[in-house]
């Protein structure tokens, strides 16, 4: 056990604790699903009925949104009868936050109550026979920070949230895999919906075309900036973990290309998709199954 100075501030247990208490007094419902909505995939909140909104900048210990296309409001609300929470607008290590603080929400989320995390995010293709526009299920990830030690579970174990060595390599439910594989094809998705490996690095800056290369040599299928620790934060808690990228841009692998990644093309291709990606989430979320409603 690391002494007691060590212990990273603001993101330990009581102070998640605190945040979730002061949330759940002013609501009268208890979410059991959490949302995190990608880059240009804040729509996906609207679609919450019964809406209550905080500003992360009024929420006790919140880190604020800084990126483009994250509002950085934290919306409650029912999703075909379901009691959701979603956060419209997440937190990047390229926003300067240490990796701990940006995971704080996911134990928020777990301290409200929340059983199913369901993360979706914006991703470059590094699989060649991507288009823009599909929706990658992500079966697994690379954790590239993670391998120079850029873990948000690193610091002293907090044993109240999980053990301090948590397996990763059912990371991703595959009971819910296999009920998005469902889903997708009731709602006519199967030529857009693939299932494949992500790969977070650190950004902000995209990637070369020999980093790219690299990628898909090691097996990822996408590449982007975040998911990856809130699916680590999310399993040593013990919830059950869905993600999925909207592919927004292919990945340039060749020098000859004429195509360059950039922000504003990521944003275009959530607003695209969104409505599909709408009506998916809450289809998906209406065939969770959890025990209880989440209301008091
Ligand atoms: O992963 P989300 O939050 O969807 O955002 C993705 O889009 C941004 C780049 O356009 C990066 O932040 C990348 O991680
Ligand atoms: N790293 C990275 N993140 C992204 N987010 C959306 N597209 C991309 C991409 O091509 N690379």
């Amino acid at each position: 056990m690391l002494p007691e100075s060590n212990a990273a501030p603001g993101y330990m247990y009581d102070e998640c604790k605190a945040t979730a208490d002061w949330l759940l007094s002013q609501l009268s419902m208890r979410p059991l699903v959490g949302i995190v909505c990608g880059s240009g995939l804040g729509g996906l909140a609207d679609s919450l009925k019964n809406q209550v909104v905080f500003k992360y900048s009024d929420i006790p210990n919140f880190p604020k949104s800084t990126v483009h296309g994250h509002a950085g409001r934290l919306v409650f609300g029912t999703l075909k009868g379901t009691s959701c929470v979603c956060m419209q607008g997440r937190f990047h290590l390229y926003e300067g936050y240490p990796v701990q603080k940006i995971t704080l929400p996911i134990r928020v989320f777990n301290l409200m109550g929340v059983e199913t995390v369901i993360l979706t995010n914006a991703a470059g293709g590094l699989n060649q026979d991507y288009r823009v526009g599909d929706v990658m299920i992500i079966k697994d990830h690379i954790n590239m920070p993670g391998f120079a030690g850029i873990n948000p579970l690193a610091g002293p174990n907090e044993d109240r949230f999980g053990v301090r060595f948590p397996c990763m390599s059912d990371a991703y439910n595959r009971k819910l895999v296999r009920l998005a594989h469902e889903v997708g094809a009731e709602l006519g998705f199967d030529e857009f919906l693939r299932e494949g490996v992500y790969c977070m690095l650190g950004g902000p800056s995209f990637e070369t075309i020999a980093e790219c290369r690299m990628l898909n040599k090691l097996g990822a299928d996408a590449v982007g900036m975040s998911t990856v620790h809130e699916v680590i934060v999310a399993r040593h808690c013990g919830m059950r973990v869905f993600a999925m990228s909207l592919i927004s841009n292919r990945s340039v692998m060749d020098y000859e290309s004429e195509e360059r990644a950039n922000h504003e093309e990521v944003l275009q291709t959530g607003d695209d998709r969104a409505k599909q990606l709408e009506v998916f989430v809450a289809t998906f979320v209406s065939r969770l199954g959890h025990a209880s409603n989440g209301t008091h």
